[in-house]
């Protein structure tokens, strides 16, 4: 399994922000579909994940890469293999050019069915989308490094194996006591020490202050760098309460609130939840640029 240990967090250090010019001019088919999340038949499952990574490509070369980076800067990380830049929720440049239509479908690539189940909820519970969003069961390998690069990784890997549009989320758990650990490591922290071990860790600081973070990725296709979009809940650690159903939910109270996420009623965390406001800024991003591709009348999103 390909893995970045903690020494990538130096990438960082390389993130200047520089326009990508591309000359492509899209066009694809575009068809209004049904909003929301629609059940995927079949299920698509890997559970022998590949680390192949798709061939170097060039922005000219790749429809859609060059619709996302026609409408948006990018803010490369340099990956271990120099052939990759993430790009990093991303501010508009509103290049003269004409943009792409988004995909008409996007998978949902996880192996968490609860993770699969809010999303599903904060989707439906929003405007309209002018494409449909449909589940992947992947199997995504747990990678080491920083956030957004693991999020970035796993939305490369998925959309290979699915070879269309993906979308991808890796959740933290962060103790501020602790400068940020568990972090994306809270999966493994969860699953060795429980909910008493989470807690019995801050046993020696004053500080119980934490946050959830959910980090979506999302790539038009295989080959195509991702852009990442971070959503925060502040919180802190409690003994646990509530539901043990989904992961570390008993333990955390989110700030404002006198009950942990499993106590509170599903729809008021999927209003606050980190999950929620990471979606929020992918779906901002994905109808933006589909406005945009149908202002330049691109593709038939235009009609
Ligand atoms: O296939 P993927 O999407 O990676 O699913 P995963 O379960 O492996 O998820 P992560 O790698 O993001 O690991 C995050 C851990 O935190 C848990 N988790 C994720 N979102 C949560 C939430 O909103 N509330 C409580 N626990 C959560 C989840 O069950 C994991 O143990
Ligand atoms: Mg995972």
């Amino acid at each position: 399994m390909r893995s970045m240990p903690l020494a990538h967090h130096a990438w960082h250090h390389t993130n200047t922000w520089h326009p990508i010019f591309s000359l492509a001019i899209l066009s694809s088919p575009w068809q209004h579909f049904p909003v929301g999340l629609r059940s995927l038949q079949p299920p698509v499952s890997f559970s022998t994940p590949r680390h192949r990574r798709p061939p170097p490509h060039s922005a000219a070369a790749c429809m859609a890469c060059a619709w996302r980076a026609s409408s948006f800067r990018l803010a490369p990380l340099i990956a271990p293999n120099k052939r990759h830049s993430l790009a990093v929720a991303a501010a508009p440049h509103k290049a003269a050019m004409a943009i792409a239509a988004p995909p008409a479908t996007i998978y949902f690539a996880t192996g968490n069915k609860k993770k699969l189940e809010e999303v599903v909820a904060i989707l439906e519970a929003g405007h309209k989308l002018p494409f449909a969003v449909q589940p992947a069961a992947v199997e995504l390998p747990e990678l080491q490094g920083e956030p957004e690069e693991i999020a970035a990784e796993k939305c490369r890997l998925a959309a290979d194996r699915l070879q269309a549009a993906v979308m991808v989320e890796d959740t933290c758990l962060c103790f501020n006591a602790l400068k940020g650990l568990p972090g994306p490591y809270i999966k493994w922290f969860l699953q060795k020490l429980g909910h008493d071990g989470l807690n019995r860790m801050l046993a020696g600081f004053d500080d119980k202050s934490a946050y959830a973070q959910c980090t979506f990725a999302y790539t038009p296709g295989p080959g195509c760098d991702p852009v990442v979009f971070v959503g925060r809940t502040d919180g802190r650690i409690v003994a646990a309460r509530g539901p043990a159903d989904f992961g570390w939910d008993p333990i955390f109270e989110p700030d404002g609130f006198d009950q942990t996420y499993a106590e509170l009623d599903k729809q008021v965390k999927n209003g606050i939840s980190h999950r929620y406001r990471s979606l929020d800024k992918l779906r901002a991003y994905l109808l933006d640029n589909h406005a945009a591709a149908a202002a330049t009348g691109s593709g038939e999103a235009a009609a």
